[in-house]
């Protein structure tokens, strides 16, 4: 497995980001303007979708991050041709679609989660697939036992190797009954993207419904696909003998927004977030007022800012859609440490979550984490030993710090955190954070912040 250094160097390369530590001054509130592009979390599925279309798709929005770019990488080791068309533009011509060769996908082993869900586009285009090792945020064990049963549902046979993991379907797939025993998003996407072109009708039951899978159902319409969304998380698939390539804009990337909002919070200052939308983020935009956070909502965006006096403690659960999103909590965090008063977060989604922590009890904050579900909701981490509420007593005043970046959200927290604190702080593997944010550099300069790059 990489180390964490070897993933932040890969992950900042493939963006060109050739520096691995910020210096930043901190203290200075950021102000000004940033434009989203689409949400890596919809634009890296929207990419494998192409593979079922029997025509090229363009998808619009599209961002310069690294987990992009790393999903590319794996379609066209798959004969998929990427090119760029206008700016933020890709198209995805699947018309040669072919067996990997194992050397190349080696080399995409262990960069993104999204490997996963080449299985069902590629079993129905080939007969066959054969899926490396996964990576994203280690924020947990983060199994694919879900997806592995899903896939057998649907006829597959799945092989797991040493390398990973060989699948084949020599009957095709076929249509199936499936329950998901949590909704997993990345388990209901696998279903999607497998049922579109199965033999026969699928019905899912406990599936994620978050903002980004319907905007992938969006697109799966495009291209042809026939699918239901009832009440209680059912969702119907009926199978169709043909897809077709899509055009379509990306939908913005709400996690981004979040973590730019409460860097605003964090800092005093006042962002406005081109191309967010209120109706993704209402359960956020709830708990960044609770907060003291204050948010006009514009047609092209919306404006995040400290309107001056207190922030308040929160109390928090993050869930699934339509609750608070687990990556949105890391970067609130930081806000929350400067609110008056005593603050739970009770993480759910994931049961190690909460990693990032230690760099900000070492920047003066008051945080203690503890196993006990806080918030009374048990959740699935109750019973074993992680560490999945956080206590955070504040107002603290953070000083500066030398500090590394854990994981994705974890790794903004730090930058939100430096920026807020008192003094100079170093940030380093930064890379990481190239995974979802686009042109972050860029965007810190344009906000006003005061930094230099290292390494
Ligand atoms: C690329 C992408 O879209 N990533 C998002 C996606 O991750 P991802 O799709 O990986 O997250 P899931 O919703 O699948 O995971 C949720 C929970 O289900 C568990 N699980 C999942 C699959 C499985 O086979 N077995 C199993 O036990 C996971 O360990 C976790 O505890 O949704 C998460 C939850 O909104 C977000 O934090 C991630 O940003
Ligand atoms: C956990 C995240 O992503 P991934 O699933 O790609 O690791 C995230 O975006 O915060």
């Amino acid at each position: 497995m990489n180390t964490l250094v070897d993933d932040a160097k890969q992950h900042g390369t493939a963006v060109g980001l050739s520096v691995d530590r910020i210096t930043i001054n901190g203290g200075k509130p950021l102000q000004g303007r940033i434009e989203l592009k689409g949400a890596k979390n919809l634009v890296t599925k929207a990419m494998v979708a192409a593979i079922l279309g029997d025509s090229p798709s363009v998808l619009k929005d599209v961002p310069n991050i690294s987990d992009v770019r790393i999903v590319r990488g794996l379609l066209e080791v798959h004969g998929v041709r990427v090119t760029e068309g206008a700016e933020g533009e890709l198209v995805l011509d699947p018309s040669g679609v072919a067996s990997a060769h194992m050397a190349d996908i080696d080399a995409h082993a262990g960069s993104s989660r999204i490997p996963i869900l080449f299985c069902g586009p590629l079993l129905h285009r080939l007969g066959e697939a054969f899926i490396p090792d996964l990576g994203g945020c280690r924020i947990g064990d983060r199994p694919i036992d879900y997806h592995l049963e899903v896939l057998r549902n649907f006829g597959a046979i799945v092989e797991k190797l040493p390398s990973g993991i060989r699948m084949s379907a020599p009957l095709g797939l076929k249509g199936a009954k499936v329950s998901l025993p949590y909704p997993s998003v990345g388990a209901t996407e696998q279903v999607l993207l497998t049922a579109v072109l199965a033999e026969g009708i699928t019905e899912l039951s406990g599936a994620a419904i978050e903002p980004e899978i319907m905007d992938l159902i969006n697109i799966l319409q495009k291209m042809g696909a026939i699918i239901t969304v009832d009440t209680d998380r059912v969702i119907r698939i009926e199978g169709v003998e043909r897809l077709e390539g899509y055009t379509h804009r990306a939908l913005f990337d709400r996690n981004e927004a979040a973590s730019w909002a409460a860097a605003a919070l964090a800092t005093e200052g006042d962002i406005f977030v081109g191309g967010a939308r209120q109706a993704e983020m209402l359960t956020f935009l709830n708990v960044f007022r609770k907060v003291g956070g204050a948010f006009e909502i514009e047609e092209d965006g919306i404006r995040f800012f400290h309107p001056g006096g207190e922030l308040r403690p929160v109390i928090i659960e993050t869930d699934v859609h339509p609750g608070f999103m687990t990556d949105w909590q890391q970067p609130l965090v930081v806000a929350l440490t400067k609110a008056k008063g005593v603050s739970i977060v009770h993480e759910t989604v994931y049961e190690q979550r909460f990693g990032f922590v230690d760099a900000l009890v070492e920047m003066g904050a008051t945080i203690d984490v503890h196993k006990e579900c806080l918030t009374g909701k048990h959740c699935r981490f109750g019973q074993h030993n992680f560490n999945h509420s956080a206590v955070i007593s504040g107002p603290t005043q953070l000083h500066g710090a030398d500090i590394e970046v854990p994981d994705l959200r974890g790794g903004f927290s730090h930058l939100i955190a430096a920026l807020s604190a008192d003094g100079r702080s170093t940030v380093s593997n930064v890379g990481i954070i190239a995974r979802g944010y686009e042109n972050f550099i860029t965007k810190l300069e344009l906000l006003g912040a005061d930094f230099e790059l290292a390494g």
